[in-house]
């Protein structure tokens, strides 16, 4: 989409024009000469059986500028993570399937928890920490990637754009958060992003007043997109939420340990779409219902954590404000759909609003109420510095599960 806007708080690096892929494959390789480069795929056994994986396979293949690919299968038993095993086999570069459930990995769990360091939940948030875990283990990438495992528009040009920013050594940026605009099948999506954070950062900010941390976040195009990539340097000291909250929760870290201009978002598609999860307006423990409630959990503990003070007026408020806000740009959603001929289902969109309008005050509960758990993970150089060997022991239990389950 050929604009150039800056924000004035963060770089944003656009599509400006499309540029022959060969192009940039090639200035990578360069790079690749003195930075490794590394990349997480955070994946479900269950995705393993879409559409959208041979073809993510089959674009990584051709990529020719990655040292290593690390992929970290989450609910699979035995027989599927030999499956696993079997399926990333096509991969031409060196790879690792991590088999999060496996019993010496579900051992290695058990000694962090008597350490008090376990991740509280399982999720994406703990599957890309131990991925990450690994990775540092390895002690030979300089830069990393992450993205998910749902896009059925996946091309590798994705993946050389994510990330380009923090491999050119000329860049000062060390971590790039990837954006583009979610439309599928001729459907506006992203629902969580426009309907819940988008509103609920303008309320935060009439609420709580000025801070530094809302406007950055309001900086990003697509605060919740999956895909990021960063100078591994940084891995040691992240601590990020084992839930839903991944995604805010990496922006927050890089808010909290580096400057502004080390910070960038880029355009990494023209289309993107993905496997759509359900409302599940009758469970709030799955779908978008939990995932809204994890991401208000992430974003009040990160402002309480900056000084701001909240009570349950401060809740009450900021439900009815949100609510306000977000009806407000659901006309400007439904203008800009209608106006490209693309459309959105306006009952539906105003039913996830009155349901994420609760989980802000479900989330405000939870949080003055449970002062002291957060969904936060301990950094790796907390776990370190409680047990030094713990993290060659993590590798080599991936090793070992890597050569047992041939
Ligand atoms: O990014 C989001 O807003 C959520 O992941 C939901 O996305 P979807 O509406 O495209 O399924």
């Amino acid at each position: 989409m050929a604009d150039f806007h800056q924000n004035g708080n963060i770089a944003t690096l656009h599509n400006l024009r499309t540029r022959p892929i060969v192009e940039m494959t090639y200035e990578l390789e360069t790079f690749a000469q003195n930075k490794k480069m590394s990349l997480i795929l955070p994946c479900l056994y269950s995705e393993l059986e879409t559409d959208a994986m041979p073809r993510i396979l089959d674009e990584l293949s051709k990529v020719t500028y990655l040292h290593r690919i690390i992929i970290g299968l989450d609910r699979a038993d035995e027989a599927q993570f030999r499956h696993a095993k079997k399926f990333f086999k096509g991969l031409n570069q060196n790879h690792i399937v991590i088999w999060n459930d496996s019993p010496r990995m579900l051992e290695l769990g058990a000694l962090l928890k008597e350490m008090g360091l376990a991740p509280k939940e399982q999720g994406k948030g703990k599957n890309v920490w131990s991925a990450m875990g690994y990775l540092i283990a390895c002690e030979d990438s300089d830069v990393m990637a992450i993205h998910d495992c749902d896009i059925v528009t996946y091309t590798n040009e994705l993946l050389a754009r994510l990330i380009y920013p923090v491999a050119n050594p000329s860049f000062p940026y060390q971590v790039a958060k990837g954006y583009y605009a979610r439309i599928g099948n001729e459907k506006l999506n992203g629902r969580v992003t426009r309907l819940l954070v988008s509103p609920l950062l303008i309320a935060l900010k009439r609420v709580v007043g000025d801070r530094d941390y809302i406007d950055y976040l309001r900086s990003f195009r697509y605060p919740l997109s999956g895909e990021f990539a960063m100078r591994t340097n940084i891995l040691p000291d992240l601590r990020i939420p084992s839930d839903w909250g991944l995604e805010i929760g990496v922006l927050s870290e890089a808010w909290r340990n580096l400057a502004p201009k080390a910070v960038c978002q880029v355009e990494i598609a023209d289309a993107y779409d993905h496997k759509h999860q359900t409302l599940s307006e009758e469970d709030a423990n799955a779908g978008l219902n939990r995932m809204s409630t994890d991401i208000c959990k992430a974003i009040f503990r990160k402002l309480a954590a900056d000084g701001t003070v909240f009570t349950a007026n401060v809740f009450r408020t900021l439900k009815a404000t949100y609510y306000r806000c977000a009806l407000d740009l659901l006309e400007a959603y439904y203008n800009d759909a209608r106006m490209n001929g693309v459309s959105i289902d306006r009952h539906a969109e105003e039913s996830a609003i009155e349901l994420f309008a609760e989980n802000i005050m479900r989330a405000g509960h939870f949080f003055l109420e449970n002062p002291h758990e957060t969904p936060f993970i301990p950094t790796w150089n907390r776990v370190h510095a409680a047990d030094p060997t713990f993290l060659s022991a993590l590798r080599k239990a991936a090793a070992s599960d890597e050569a047992e389950f041939a």
